[in-house]
This record gives structure tokens, C-alpha cells and sequence, in this order.
């Protein structure tokens, strides 16, 4: 059976193309032929058709070089039944400003976007149209739909997405920032972790006792263990509280990954692994190996150690 793997979508978004991405860097995904593509309305609905049994991964972003953690996907990682990470990949965000027509930049009243995308180009938006008025779309790709329908007078949209609901360029390549990228993850029920790379990520949510110090004695398990972090979130839950999402280099088969994981597990109220799996663009430092001083152990173990 081919696998089918629902995307944030429709058709068009950074999203897609992430996931095109995602099928040419991971063979395994392929092997059994072309995969099915669902597309869904948002991160939340992504996730849900994994939860439900109707696709078996799901794409979504995750975070953004310029705004940072995308919220609706960590809310919906941990909301419902337990998901996994098992792959990402990485896109470089540029974005496109699309219409029906050619128009001059003075007669757009209303451009379309989406608010993560709207928000990774402010600058650029307020300095070439002040004028214009935002408008709330669904995604990049809907932006474009909505420009279509003749909701807006232009969308900032992806130039795939410009071409799919046949709109004309405007204006191309717009970011506040050269390098602005947004990091993607494949998502599905829990599995076997990926091998250990050597250049991996884990991902795990916490909730921690409401106490003074709590956080720093959590971050201390990782701190003595020259544990890396590359990204810590704290996001609110319905019910109250908080949790925090946070992200290290290195994997579950990494002693003082799982030495440290194995230390909150004991410390949170609860904990809730979201994967190991091979970093895209590595950043920070792996943690140190302990072949050593594991040798050192089964030697004294065994009274060899003299
Ligand atoms: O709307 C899209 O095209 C998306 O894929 C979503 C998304 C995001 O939510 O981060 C992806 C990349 C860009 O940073 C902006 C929007």
C-alpha cells in the first residue's frame, strides 16, 4: 500500500513543496511508489487525519527563522493522541506578490495573506505598499484562491501557488531577511525512532510542577550532560498551566540524551517524547559520547579494571 500523507494546504503552500522535499530526501517513503497527498486546511486538521488513520504522515511547519515556533502546529502536536516526528527538511522562504492582472503597487487597496507570511515580510509590505490593507487567508496557497475569487486585489502568495490559480507576478523574491528558511516536520503515529545519524534531533513537551525553580532544575539535567539546546517553547494549555516544547541536538541512542530524558521522565508531571530524527541543516553540538567511560564500567563490573 502506498503511504497517503495529508500536507497543510491546499495545493500551492510552502508546505507542499516541503513535502515534495521530504519524499526526494527520504527513499523510504517512496519505495512502494508515488505516495497519496491529502490536503488539509490547517496544522491542526494535518494532524488530526494522522490521529484518525487516514493518512499516515502528515507535513507541517514548525518554525521559522523570523517569527520563530509556529503555534498552531506545537498546539497540535500534543493535542490528542500521542504523534511522532520521524524526518524534516528545510525551505528557504521568498515570498511572491501575485493578481489577478497587471496592476501599479498605488492600486493595491487589499493585499490577501496569511499572518506567518505577512509577518516575515512587515518591512518590505509597509515600505512598498503603506497603503494597503492585509487580509487574514488561510494559508499562502489560499491567499492566491482568494485573490481569484476577487476577495483581494493581490495576495502574498508562493510563486507556485501564483501559477496554480493563475495570477500574474507582481513582485518576486520579497523577505525582510536574505536568509529567512522555515523548518518542516513529517509527522505520524509512534513508530520505531529513525537510526541515530549522528546529526540528529529530539523533540520532547513537558509539563513541569508549578514551583519555584522548576524549569532551571529541568534544564539543569541537560546543562550537566553538555546537552544542546536549540529551541525552547512555553505555550499555554486550555485547561491552565503551561507546558514547554524544546528541542536538543543529538538522539534517543545518545547516552546522555537518554540519560537526561530518563531524568525529567522521573522530575515532570508529564512528558511526552516527539521524536528523534536526522537534523536537516545541523546547528549546535552533538553530545559527548561516553565509550570511555562506559568501558571503564564493564571493566570494574567485571573486575578486569586493575
Ligand atoms: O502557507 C503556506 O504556504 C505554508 O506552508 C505555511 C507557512 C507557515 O505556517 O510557516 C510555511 C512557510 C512560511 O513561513 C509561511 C507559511
Amino acid at each position: 500500500m502506498v503511504p497517503a500523507i495529508a500536507y497543510f494546504g491546499p495545493s500551492g503552500t510552502f508546505t507542499e513543496m516541503a513535502l515534495d522535499q521530504l519524499l526526494t530526501q527520504n527513499s523510504w517513503l517512496t519505495d512502494q511508489g508515488a505516495v497519496e497527498r491529502i490536503s488539509a486546511s490547517s496544522p491542526a486538521a494535518t494532524l488530526t487525519l494522522v490521529r484518525e488513520g487516514r493518512a499516515d504522515y502528515g507535513c507541517v511547519p514548525i518554525e521559522s527563522s523570523i517569527e520563530g515556533s509556529v503555534p498552531a502546529t506545537l498546539d497540535a502536536l500534543i493535542k490528542g493522541s500521542r504523534v511522532q516526528i520521524f524526518a524534516e527538511t528545510v525551505l528557504d522562504i521568498a515570498f511572491t506578490l501575485a493578481a489577478r492582472e497587471q496592476i501599479e503597487a498605488s492600486d493595491i487597496a487589499t493585499i490577501a495573506a496569511y499572518p506567518v507570511a505577512s509577518a516575515q515580510v512587515r518591512e518590505t509590505l509597509e515600505g512598498r505598499y503603506p497603503d494597503a490593507q492585509v487580509i487574514t487567508s488561510a494559508s499562502n496557497a489560499a491567499a492566491a484562491q482568494d485573490v481569484a475569487a476577487g476577495r483581494a486585489d493581490a495576495a502574498l502568495t508562493t510563486a507556485l501557488a501564483a501559477r496554480l490559480y493563475d495570477l500574474q507576478e507582481l513582485a518576486t523574491g520579497l523577505a525582510d531577511a536574505s536568509d529567512a528558511n522555515t523548518r518542516f516536520v513529517l509527522v505520524g503515529s509512534p513508530g520505531p525512532v529513525p537510526p541515530r545519524t549522528g546529526q540528529d534531533r529530539t523533540s520532547v513537551t513537558l509539563d513541569l510542577p508549578n514551583i519555584p525553580g522548576s524549569l532551571m532544575s529541568a534544564m539543569y539535567e541537560f546543562a550537566t550532560r553538555n546537552i544542546d539546546l536549540t529551541r525552547i517553547e512555553s505555550r499555554p494549555r486550555r485547561a491552565g498551566g503551561f507546558f514547554f516544547n524544546l528541542d536538543v541536538v543529538g538522539h534517543l541512542d545518545d547516552p546522555p540524551i537518554a540519560e537526561a530524558l530518563g531524568a525529567l521522565h522521573r522530575r515532570a508531571t508529564a512528558m511526552h517524547f516527539l521524536g528523534s530524527w536526522p537534523s536537516a541543516r545541523p546547528n549546535g553540538t552533538p553530545p559527548p559520547r561516553h565509550d570511555e567511560s562506559d568501558k571503564w564500567l564493564e571493566s570494574i563490573r567485571l573486575g578486569k579494571d586493575r
